[in-house]
């Protein structure tokens, strides 16, 4: 019993405990949110008993007045008196100091000041803003004290209260009483117009209808608000993690002078720490100072986001509750997306706006456009906005004829202008998977770091400290090596570390880029799903500057990744199937839908399984693209495949040639030149929209069409950067035939979901790693040299289907994004070869050759006396009808007809 209590001495650490209760200082109290919550409360009940003693003291002010003024100073304090006020002695006094002695009726604005502050407090952001409310507060006492003591001079209720009347008064005196009525009716309604800014119009007859009314309604605050959702504003996104993990990082180090052997005879461990990270706040009932997280060794310290939070002693309880409600702070963020900035201004134009006559305006300049003009609705549009067809045309010319004028007399051309009642995607269209609470659990937590030390124990490899951060899927911890261990020692035992957990997926990082220290990750027990709508809604997304911003997934240390394909430039994901490529795929896709406007980007979708994509059909003629005189916007045939990506080949060197001619160097200068209006439509110049070509399974098509398929995914993927094509390609399977050294040295930003093999796995990274995924989404991610393991956001097809069809109901174009036409060399010789275009000698000069038995371009020429180009154009006939062989260089051509009766037969069929 005696030894029992003395270990539990020993174990309860007294030290630490008294260490811990010191450094709670007052300050700390102060800033500990649960104080904040106490003090808004407190706040919110004193609001409410203002209001009430106010109220009261308005109905009972004739029974009580009386009785304050008898007592005078000791009114609070004299026991005997009986008041009426609701709140009584308190409240007769506190009504009649603020309303009598004070503002009148204006009093009670003084209630929202505690109410404000209360509920800042309270939930912890600033829902309202205390300084406007001090303002508003304290001009509305004075205006409206004033204001009442001057409308009711003489009534029995101080209606305006002393100070009202005192100002009342003065000015009376000094102005007279229409001078302060006039007065105080400029100050009411220079307030009203600042709040509210009416506009006041003339009559119907007077008024001078311009563009530039749009325009100035819309520089107005309440149009600014309508545009931009106000909670924007209000929205704080905690600090990164990452940013504060360096401080909060404090090493725990073995005592001095004792092993880490000698921890182990005593029965104990190092200890480690717990790094739960970002929005998370595991330990909502018994947090942890972050600075004094160091325990006895069999303790886990946890290190929180906030460093001020308490500690607590008991690091195994401290465990307990380890969870967070992350979709509490997803639901503070989750906004609809910012939309694009063209778009709303487009949206705020009144709809149908009246064009001057002869003024050149950006519908006039879109007739001209050649590409992507909805034919009906500009006729629909100029019809409706031009009397004279002679207007039209003088309009276009003037707009073609010269550039400098145009420049100097229009507005910056807005692309989405054409579909300018286009509604960006709302996030409830999307779900929230599971509870996107980050669960650790502290026994899993110390089961692991147990048999973590314990099997590097066996090989003898000491360690000076263990941290875990926890993240959605997997946990890291973090491994300093005791001086002297070889780093290759213990990446060899990989193996052995996973069997000792029992647990697939381990990977170990030794060591972990710029941290000195051996990363171990094991999958946790219970897994979270990172949802496509928390991701959306982060700050990463909502605020970056990107040109295409992805949304991927989460980091292990609960970032969200978001990133820019237009700088990757082309992404290439490689896993085996049913481990979240397509998953993978439609997070891309969904995350652009939400950020880009139809006429900023369009998808040129390739998908040979047919029914991988097919879901995006609906949004064709928004943000499709497909070659002239195809039915299908999603191309699922090799053959067209081909031709697809020679299109966009000729797409490309069309864009550089427009972007030679416009002397800029990428397709974002050359789009802020289209829309200051300083190139010429005329001349072929055009607002170019991204374009991003997506292949499902590329081992398909490699398979069918080989290096027809790669020629040009490798040209495209070498140069299509600068002009904005950008290239995502999917396979599953990632062998050396399929990724080949061409494609795989220009796509720079590669994933790996799960693979089956590290052959695989050496083939898409450059690293093995991705064949120890658990799958799932869980995925590898190689950006900027960097390798990082990163939980895929997850949107399921039902959700992807209701962005699809949200947007696919909207007005698009008559037609989706038309690529360049591309003809099939080949196809064409062949086409060439009919009767109605084929050379009158073809049938003499293929006697000639059979008859000779020589494939000689230059016996064409002499026995029949023709130019070199007539004989050799008559010479390639003769290949591709079969006649004679392929070009053999200085050798004559292999003759493939033998007799001339036969030849009679081939020709007979033409
Ligand atoms: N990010 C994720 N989070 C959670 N679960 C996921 C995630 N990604 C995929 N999954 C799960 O894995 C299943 C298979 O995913 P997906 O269809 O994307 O695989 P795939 O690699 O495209 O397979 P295939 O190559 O056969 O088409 C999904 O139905 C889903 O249940």
């Amino acid at each position: 019993m005696a030894v029992k209590a003395k270990q539990k001495k020993e174990t309860s650490t007294p030290g630490l405990k008294q260490e811990k209760e010191q450094t709670v200082s007052v300050q700390e109290v102060v800033k500990d949110e649960r104080t904040h919550k106490i003090s808004g409360f407190s706040l919110l009940v004193l609001s409410i008993l203002l209001l009430i003693a106010l109220g009261s003291y308005c109905f009972t002010w004739q029974e009580d007045q009386d009785k304050v003024f008898k007592a005078g100073a000791n009114f609070l304090f004299a026991d005997n008196l009986q008041v009426d006020n609701m709140l009584g002695r308190l409240g007769a006094w506190t009504g009649h100091t603020l309303i009598y002695k004070g503002f009148g009726l204006a009093a009670f604005l003084l209630c929202t000041l505690p109410f404000v502050a209360g509920v800042n407090l309270i939930f912890g952001k600033k829902l309202f803003s205390v300084w406007r409310n001090v303002k508003y507060t304290f001009t509305g006492l004075l205006f409206f004290s004033v204001a009442l003591a001057f409308a009711l001079p003489d009534s029995g209720f101080s209606y305006g209260g002393a100070v009202g009347e005192f100002c009342s008064q003065y000015l009376s005196n000094l102005m007279g009483k229409a001078g302060t009525g006039l007065l105080l009716f400029v100050a009411g309604f220079s307030w009203f117009i600042w709040r509210f800014n009416p506009v006041f119009k003339l009559p119907k007859r007077l008024e001078k209808p311009t563009l530039t009314d749009a325009e100035a309604n819309l520089t107005k605050p309440e149009a600014v608000a309508a545009i931009v959702p106000e909670a924007v504003e209000e929205t704080t996104i905690p600090e990164s993690p990452a940013a504060q993990s360096d401080a909060r990082f404090q090493p725990t180090p073995i005592p001095s002078g004792k092993s880490i052997n000698d921890l182990y005879a005593e029965g104990k461990t190092p200890a480690m720490q717990v790094f739960v990270p970002e929005e998370i706040n595991p330990l909502t009932n018994q947090p942890v100072a972050a600075n004094g997280n160091s325990m006895d060794g069999d303790g886990i310290a946890v290190v929180l986001p906030q460093p001020s939070t308490p500690v607590n002693e008991d690091p195994v309880n401290a465990l307990d509750v380890m969870e967070t409600d992350e979709s509490v702070e997803t639901i503070a963020v989750a906004l609809p997306p910012k939309p694009n900035p063209p778009a709303p201004v487009a949206e705020s134009e009144p709809e149908s706006e009246p064009l001057q006559p002869k003024k050149i305006t950006p519908i006039a300049v879109r007739e001209i456009l050649p590409n992507q003009l909805p034919k009906s609705d500009l006729e629909l549009e100029l019809n409706n906005d031009l009397d004279e067809e002679e207007d039209i045309d003088e309009m276009v010319a003037n707009a073609t004829g010269s550039i400098p004028e145009i420049t100097q007399d229009l507005e910056p051309y807005d692309p989405a202008l054409d579909l300018k009642g286009y509604k960006f995607p709302g996030l409830d269209l999307l779900d929230t998977h599971g509870s996107e609470k980050v669960i650790a659990d502290p026994e899993e937590l110390e089961q692991n770091k147990n048999q973590i030390i314990g099997t590097l124990k066996n090989y003898d490899i000491t360690i000076q400290r263990i941290s875990a951060t926890v993240g959605p899927t997997v946990t890291l911890y973090e491994i300093v090596p005791a001086p002297g261990v070889r780093i290759s020692r213990i990446k060899n035992l990989e193996d052995d570390i996973a069997l000792s957990l029992a647990a697939l997926g381990i990977r170990i990082i030794a060591p972990i880029p710029g941290k000195g220290t051996i990363g171990i990750e094991v999958p946790n027990v219970r897994k979270n799903v990172v949802s496509m709508k928390s991701l959306l809604s982060s700050d990463k997304y909502l605020n970056n500057k990107y040109s295409l911003p992805i949304a991927i997934g989460k980091t292990i240390a609960n970032e969200h990744f978001v990133a820019d394909l237009a700088s990757m430039p082309h992404l290439l994901m490689a896993g085996a199937t049913g481990q979240g490529k397509s998953v993978g795929i439609n997070t891309v896709l969904v995350s652009l839908l939400y950020k880009k406007h139809p006429s900023q980007l369009k998808f040129v979708l390739v998908d040979p399984k047919k029914v991988e994509l097919s879901l995006y059909r609906v949004i064709e003629k928004h943000f499709l693209a497909k070659l002239p005189g195809e039915d299908e916007s999603i191309i699922t045939d090799t053959k067209k495949v081909i031709n697809t990506l020679n299109a966009l080949c000729i797409e490309m060197d069309n864009r550089y040639d427009l972007l030679k001619e416009a002397h800029v160097r990428n397709i974002k200068e050359y789009n802020e030149k289209f829309i200051k209006r300083k190139l010429n439509p005329q001349k072929g110049h055009q607002y170019l929209p991204f374009i991003v070509l997506v292949v499902d399974e590329f081992a398909d098509l490699i398979m069918t069409a080989g290096k027809e398929v790669e020629m040009p995914i490798a040209r495209l993927a070498q140069l299509a950067r600068a002009v904005g094509i950008h290239l995502i390609i999917a396979t599953q399977r990632p062998s050396v035939n399929i990724i080949t050294g061409t494609i795989k040295a220009n796509f720079p930003s590669r994933i790996a979901f799960k693979v089956s093999s590290k052959i695989d796995s050496r083939t898409i990274l450059d690293a093995g790693g991705a064949e120890q995924l658990i799958g799932k989404g869980d995925m590898l991610i190689s950006h900027n040299g960097e390798l990082i393991r990163l939980q895929c956001a997850f949107v399921d097809t039902p959700e992807v289907e209701k962005v699809c069809e949200f947007i696919g109901t909207q007005r698009g174009y008559p037609d989706a994004f038309l690529l360049p036409e591309y003809v099939d060399e080949k196809e064409q010789e062949g086409r060439d070869f009919d009767l109605s275009d084929r050379d009158v000698l073809f049938a003499d000069a293929a006697r000639l050759i059979v008859q000779n038995q020589m494939g000689s371009t230059s016996l064409i020429q002499r026995r029949m006396k023709l130019g070199y180009n007539r004989a050799g154009r008559l010479m390639d006939r003769l290949e591709a009808a079969g006649i004679v062989g392929a070009n053999q260089g200085s050798k004559a051509r292999e003759v493939l007809v033998k007799t001339e009766h036969e030849l009679e037969q081939i020709l007979e069929n033409f």
